[in-house]
């Protein structure tokens, strides 16, 4: 539980959203046309789509929006609104991080998955090995399996991968392929390019440039491990190299735990699906963003909808969602249609994080659903609609509530130098799309709130601390989804 900013949903003491003297909320747009600062826009206009007023008819707004709109503007009022409240002390970034990651309670319980299937998910159990490897002594190059000190006596018939040789005399060698099973009484391996063989006699003679130790080129039996080492701790995340080394070690399945699940659903009817930005409307770039990066966070989205900006269909949608995690975008304000607040509040949800002292992002909330019939627990994701911000809330909610949901270990902090100042905000955390160029990260332009040209430049979110960070100091990284 947060001390400085959480309660039931409803009753949050809201932030006086002040901008900080020289804090572009607009974002720099270095070498292009500045953004244009938040605070010099006459008030909170949210579009609302021209449609929208076709679809439900002049005077049409069903009954229980009416009636939540008049909640959520009496609810603000009671708790000061989000411009004119009082001073709150939302949790740092970090803290935010923590909550998340503690809202998860105990990972989701391990699953038996096929090694295809694993792909993404943590290791519930540690991976043991479940045999020597490598399995038997073998060959680490192509040549000539030997025994004893040369010439050889060498015959046609070579070992190749796969195969079970036959017991080598002692004077004698094998032509033998990298990999397969070194001939009992094989003292070494000599490679092809190390040796010559006298046609006449077929003796193999060394023509190395040194001579040719016992154990050469062999790859011992166990040399990388004994069966039942342990070889990758509980908490370990699935990659493809994982399943490598399961595979190599002996496993057909392996004791994953259960992805959390997803559904995210996109508020604000201001936002197209298709075409070109056109009467006052936008395109929705979060639809198209998020889910990869959520699956790569190690969830299962099982569905992306587009929600109508009304109570009492988000009420519905958060509240009818069979998903472990509800992530929703937009709507995080205190605009005329932001009904998110409100939606907890209706559903007896509990606010985990209010807020965060971050920048882009700081509407972002975490919130505890009601627990299902069956006692399983739900979470929700408020991620603000303003892209940049989504990605904010992202990468400091979503990720680690996903993260720790998954079982998936916590990676140790990414850090790197940077290669020009970072500028910071004067209170908050920072997230700034940045890239790595020669010898460190550099910002980036164009990374106001509503931005995504500086992100999708970006190879990483560098955390920069209130004040920021001068050229050369170390900045931490978070990552980016690639795929
Ligand atoms: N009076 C105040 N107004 C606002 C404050 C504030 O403190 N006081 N905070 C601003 C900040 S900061 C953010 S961030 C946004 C958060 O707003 P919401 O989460 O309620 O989001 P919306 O109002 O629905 O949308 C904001 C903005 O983003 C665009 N948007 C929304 N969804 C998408 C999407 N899927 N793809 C692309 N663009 C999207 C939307 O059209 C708006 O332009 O509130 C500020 N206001
Ligand atoms: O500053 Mo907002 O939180 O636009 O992202």
């Amino acid at each position: 539980m947060d001390r400085g900013g959480q309660g039931r949903a409803g009753h949050r003491p809201r932030c006086r959203h002040r901008r900080a003297a020289g804090h572009d909320q607009g974002g720099r747009a270095r070498g292009g046309p500045p953004g244009r600062p938040a605070h010099l826009l006459p008030g909170r206009l949210r579009g609302r789509a021209p449609g929208r007023r076709h679809r439900r008819g002049v005077g049409g707004e069903p009954e229980g929006d009416r009636a939540g709109r008049a909640v959520g503007r009496r609810a603000r009022e009671r708790h000061g609104g989000a411009v004119t409240g009082g001073p709150a002390q939302h949790p740092s970034w970090e803290r935010a991080r923590s909550l998340a990651r503690a809202a998860a309670g105990a990972a989701l319980p391990g699953v038996p998955r096929t090694l295809e299937d694993a792909l993404g998910h943590a290791l519930a159990e540690p991976l043991t090995a479940l045999t020597d490897l490598p399995p038997f002594a073998t060959s680490a190059m192509d040549g000539w399996a030997v025994s004893g000190p040369g010439p050889w006596q060498t015959g046609a018939r070579g070992v190749l991968a796969g195969e079970q040789p036959e017991p080598l005399a002692a004077g004698t060698a094998v032509p033998i392929a990298t990999g397969a099973p070194l001939p009992p009484g094989a003292s070494a391996v000599l490679r092809r390019e190390h040796g010559e063989v006298e046609r006449s006699t077929s003796l193999l003679h060394l023509a190395a440039p040194g001579p040719l130790p016992e154990g050469h080129d062999v790859r011992p039996r166990g040399q990388e491990c004994a069966s039942g080492e342990p070889l990758l701790p509980a908490g370990t995340s699935v990659t493809p190299s994982v399943l490598g080394l399961a595979a190599a070690s002996g496993y057909d399945r392996l004791v994953v735990h259960r992805r959390p699940s997803v559904e995210l659903f996109v508020l604000g009817d201001e936002l197209l699906d298709t075409g070109v930005p056109r009467g006052g409307r936008v395109r929705d770039a979060l639809g198209p963003l998020l889910p990869s990066w959520l699956r790569g966070l190690g969830a299962e989205v099982i569905g992306r909808h587009r929600v109508a900006d009304r109570l009492t269909e988000l009420r519905e949608a958060v509240a009818h969602s069979p998903a472990d995690v509800v992530i929703t975008t937009g709507s995080t304000a205190a605009g005329p249609v932001d009904f998110l607040h409100e939606t907890l509040r209706l559903l007896d949800a509990e606010l985990i994080v209010d807020s965060v002292s971050v920048r882009p992002g700081h509407p972002m909330l975490l919130a505890r659903l009601p627990a299902t019939a069956d006692g399983r627990v739900r979470l929700l994701v408020g991620l603000p609609g303003n892209p940049l911000a989504a990605v904010a809330g992202t990468a400091t909610l979503a990720a680690p509530l996903l993260r720790a949901l998954g079982g998936h270990a916590e990676p140790g902090p990414r850090g790197a130098v940077t290669a020009e100042a970072l500028p910071g905000h004067p209170r908050d955390t920072r997230l700034l799309p940045v890239r790595t160029a020669g010898t460190g990260v550099a910002p980036l332009p164009y990374d106001g709130p509503a931005m995504l040209r500086g992100l999708a430049l970006a190879d990483a979110l560098a955390v920069v601390p209130p004040g920021g960070v001068a050229a050369g100091d170390a900045v931490e990284l978070l990552p980016l989804p690639t795929g």
